[in-house]
């Protein structure tokens, strides 16, 4: 044995009494010790060294090396244990694990149900595949799987024994595999959440039971197949109630008084809802054995049933008292009773060691007893079997081949070992033929006295010395290998659990980032871009708009007031409504102006319509059905505040002075000189104003002689097509000055003067009409510029039309924001998809490895092979 095993031992809780430490292996352990081979038990080692007892020293050195080897598998088997143990704490570590990872990122549960019928029989699912066959209607009726027919055997879903979900509990749930398989990931999540942490609990229970140092050997079958029998002939007593009516309805758990109770018979009986405690008498009701007759049907108050016994026959012949390990017999409720002890009858095998199913010889196995041995087979990997009342038999041969039969398919390695395991025995007889006809209480008490003549049962013999057997001698089997079954199958789970995880993931994180860059993210830059794009595109359209709009409202408002002064705007009625004439052309002045600004607007409000139509289209055409359009727009409301204040903040008081306005042009023009050609001499004559005069005479005075013409009449101005030049003028009237004498002067003056002062009042009078709308454009005119109106208006025009255009605008840039954030949500899911998918095929990664290094822990627990010295 190596250093490292006895090293595991230290600090554990071990089987105090049996073990042996290292500086003791050369004395014998002071326990007694079954001695596997002879089936006794030897003593004290000192008394035998000693010599006592007169055994010859080959006896002696036999005696020791049987002790020894005792003493090694008792080592062994603890060192297991604590190996067991170990393996129970790290798997509960990883379902804690687990557990966190599913509550963070759900794990994925395969659901697809495979078709049992390419099963082997003797596969390790089969006998899963078989109770599933037998639940459905029909063998043929199997839920076909959806995997492919051509996917290789290693990516088939693989068949759960501990982890497989249900939604009700209970075994007999037809729907099951359906129901499941409709669950959604979440929800199945949550199931597997819940299994986990039944696992767990699971595993402390085990944990509890390879501790224990009893085993608990749990009696179970159809009803009224003779289980109790079965316990009392093993007792060799009528302890359990029997009846041809199914009875037992309690749970009875059978034990040594001996060494529990301090050798009283009597039942402890646990009521429903209560925690046993043998110190605390107030958690039980303490019965005489004789009313257990009643008591076994009390199953609406009694929980459990402990029924301390005494076996006095001798150890080697009692299994309860066998002077090595607690045995605990327990007689279950038969299986068909009814759905909620059946729930319980199956709940219950967490907590036992060996399962002893007793069969009905004559109606051989019920569908609920093939799924218990198959689920019990499972995990314990050998179950015994008890084919009762084989005494009601004819063709035993028949009847033995047709049982082994079932047994091959429900628990493989049971029926590899039949031998051991299944045995055809009449309890009955077993129990009649015992000396005192099983009424008595067995025996004289003398643990080594064999009085009892047991071989009128050999087969009852046999099945009793293979119980006793598995149960003392191959203690490592029958109490640790259930254990370890059970740890490896659910390393198993979560191997398979985990390795199609990791797939799922790597390929999901794979898919996802194909689908990421070449879907989501081409997707959300383009409409990035096209947002960028299309927000300078509409942006730029308003601004075109409104410069526009801005423009033609300037120019129409300047154009309207150049044109002021040039005609008449109202007809002239005569001096007499000279004031009228002042007050219309005065209001049609403005009202021009007004409706300059009115025209503005409309043109303003149609081509802000159409934009608004352009902005719109945009958005569809770029979004498509993206593009939400909730809002009308509608072109009357614009506009509609008071346009402007032009009237309050125009001088409108009429002055003498503003009917007046002199000049040679309009007088010229009023002498009926055409317009073209007083607006050409305009620039010309505007020489003779005084400023111009003033300054530009002294310099020119010496050259005008020199140009000054020859000839110039009045005639010459009038008829000239040409225009005469002002020099030529100039000249003209030089020379008529020299004609002009004083007397001639004299003579002319006064009515000269007369002519011309009638001619002014004349001219001014009948100018009136032109001069006031002259006047007053001008004045307007001016009023218009000072207070900026062209520009106010154009603005305030613009300003609105660009208000109204934002609208759409926003709109369809909110539309993108929308798509946009969208996108990127979906963008951003889809990079946390992957993200969480390379956590999780990381995290599941990793565990494979803790699970693989804990399956080999387990698998290195060799509980089948035996140390022994020669
Ligand atoms: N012929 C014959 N009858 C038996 C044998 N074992 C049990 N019986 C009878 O079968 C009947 C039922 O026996 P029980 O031991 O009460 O059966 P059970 O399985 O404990 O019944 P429940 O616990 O109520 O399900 C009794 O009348 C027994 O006498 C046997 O080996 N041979």
């Amino acid at each position: 044995m190596s250093q490292k095993g006895f090293k595991n031992l230290e600090g554990a809780n071990d089987d105090a009494s049996t073990l042996v430490d290292e500086n003791e292996s050369t004395d014998l352990p002071a326990t007694v010790m079954y001695m596997p081979d002879e089936g006794t038990f030897g003593n004290d080692s000192t008394t035998l060294f000693e010599g006592q007892g007169g055994l010859s020293s080959g006896m002696l050195f036999s005696n020791k090396k049987k002790q020894l080897n005792a003493s090694i598998q008792q080592l062994n088997y603890n060192e297991n244990k604590i190996a067991l143990d170990r393996t129970i704490n790290q798997t509960i570590e990883l379902l804690y694990e687990l557990s966190n990872e599913n509550k963070e990122r759900p794990i994925f549960y395969p659901t697809d149900t495979e078709d049992d019928s390419s099963l082997l029989l003797n596969s390790p699912r089969a006998h899963l595949a078989l109770v599933r066959n037998n639940l459905t209607a029909s063998a043929k009726t199997l839920s076909k799987a959806k995997i492919p027919k051509n996917v290789e055997e290693d990516e088939r879903i693989p068949e759960f024994k501990v982890l497989k979900l249900s939604i009700k509990m209970g075994h007999n749930n037809h729907n099951n595999d359906n129901l499941v398989k409709n669950l959604d990931k979440a929800s199945l999540a949550t199931l597997l959440e819940q299994k986990l942490n039944q696992q767990v609990k699971y595993l402390l229970n085990l944990k509890d039971r390879v501790d224990d140092t009893s085993s608990k050997v749990f009696v179970t079958g159809d009803l009224n197949a003779g289980k109790s029998t079965f316990c009392n002939a093993l007792l060799r007593r009528k302890v359990l109630p029997e009846d041809q009516q199914p009875c037992t309805s309690v749970f009875c758990e059978v034990i040594d008084a001996t060494k529990e109770n301090k050798g009283v018979e009597e039942v402890h009986a646990v009521c429903i809802g209560c925690d046993y405690n043998i110190r605390d008498e107030s958690s039980y009701e303490i019965h005489n054995l004789n009313e257990l007759e009643d008591l076994v049907y009390e199953c609406d108050k009694y929980k459990l049933l402990k029924v301390y016994v005494l076996d006095h026959r001798s150890l080697t012949e009692s299994l309860l008292h066998n002077g090595v390990i607690d045995i605990k017999l327990i007689d279950a409720p038969g299986l068909n009773m009814d759905l909620y002890q059946t729930t319980q009858v199956f709940s219950r095998q967490e907590e036992i060691d060996l399962v002893v199913f007793v069969v009905n010889s004559e109606n051989h196995f019920t569908l609920s007893a093939k799924e218990f041995i198959a689920a019990a087979a499972a995990e314990k990997r050998y179950v015994f079997i008890v084919v009762n009342k084989f005494d009601n038999i004819n063709d035993k041969n028949k009847c033995m081949s047709k049982i082994l039969e079932q047994i091959k398919s429900l628990s493989p390695d049971t029926y590899k070992n039949a031998k051991e395991f299944v045995h055809f025995v009449s309890s009955s007889d077993a129990l009649n033929n015992s000396p005192d006809g099983g009424d008595g209480d067995g025996g004289d008490g003398d643990d080594d006295n064999n009085n009892h003549n047991n071989d009128s049962n050999p087969d009852f013999d046999n099945l009793e010395a293979s119980l006793r057997k598995f149960i003392l001698d191959k203690r490592a089997i029958s109490k640790l290998l259930p254990a370890k079954s059970y740890l490896i199958n659910l390393l198993n789970d979560l191997h398979s659990l985990s390795q199609i995880n990791e797939k799922i993931y790597v390929q999901e994180k794979k898919d996802k980032l194909i689908e990421l860059n070449s879907l989501i993210t081409p997707k959300y830059e383009e409409i990035l871009q096209l947002s960028v794009k299309i927000n300078d595109s509409i942006n730029s359209l308003v601004e075109k708009t409104c410069t526009e709009i801005y423009d033609f409202t300037k120019n129409e408002i300047l154009t309207t007031v150049n044109e002021f002064g040039d005609h008449q705007v109202v007809p002239y009625e005569g001096l007499q409504y000279i004031y009228e004439y002042a007050m219309e052309t005065q209001r049609v002045m403005i009202e021009t102006v007004l409706s300059a600004v009115s025209s503005s607007e409309s043109q303003a409000k149609n081509l802000t319509s159409a934009k608004v139509e352009e902005i719109i289209k945009f958005g569809k055409t770029t979004l498509g059905d993206e593009f939400l359009h909730d809002k009308v727009f509608k072109p009357d409301l614009m506009f509609t505040r008071r346009r402007d204040t032009i009237k309050k903040n125009l001088n409108d008081l009429i002055e003498f002075s503003d009917f007046f306005d002199p000049s040679w042009e309009s007088c010229l023009m009023w002498l009926g000189i055409p317009k073209e050609f007083v607006s050409n001499t305009r620039l010309q004559l505007s020489f003779y104003n005084s400023s111009n005069l003033i300054s530009n005479l002294p310099s020119s005075a010496m050259s005008l002689k020199n140009q000054l013409p020859t000839q110039l009449t009045l005639h010459t101005l009038y008829s000239s097509t040409k225009l005469l030049t002002t020099g030529a003028l100039i000249r003209k009237l030089y020379s008529v000055s020299h004609l002009i004498r004083p007397s001639l002067l004299k003579k002319f003056a006064g009515p000269i003067l007369l002519g011309i002062t009638g001619f002014t009042v004349y001219y001014l009078v009948n100018d009136i009409p032109n001069a006031f709308p002259r006047k007053q454009a001008r004045k307007i005119k001016k009023q218009i510029f000072d207070m900026d109106y062209p520009h106010i208006n154009a603005d305030r025009i613009s300003k609105e039309c660009r208000q109204v255009l934002n609208y759409p605008s926003r709109q369809v840039m909110n539309n993108f924001q929308t798509t946009i954030d969208k996108r990127l949500g979906e963008k951003e899911k889809l990079e946390k998809c992957i993200k969480d998918a390379e956590l999780s095929s990381g995290y599941f990664e990793k565990l494979l490895g803790k699970i693989d290094y804990q399956m080999q822990l387990v698998d290195d627990i060799d509980l089948e092979s035996l140390n022994t010295v020669d």
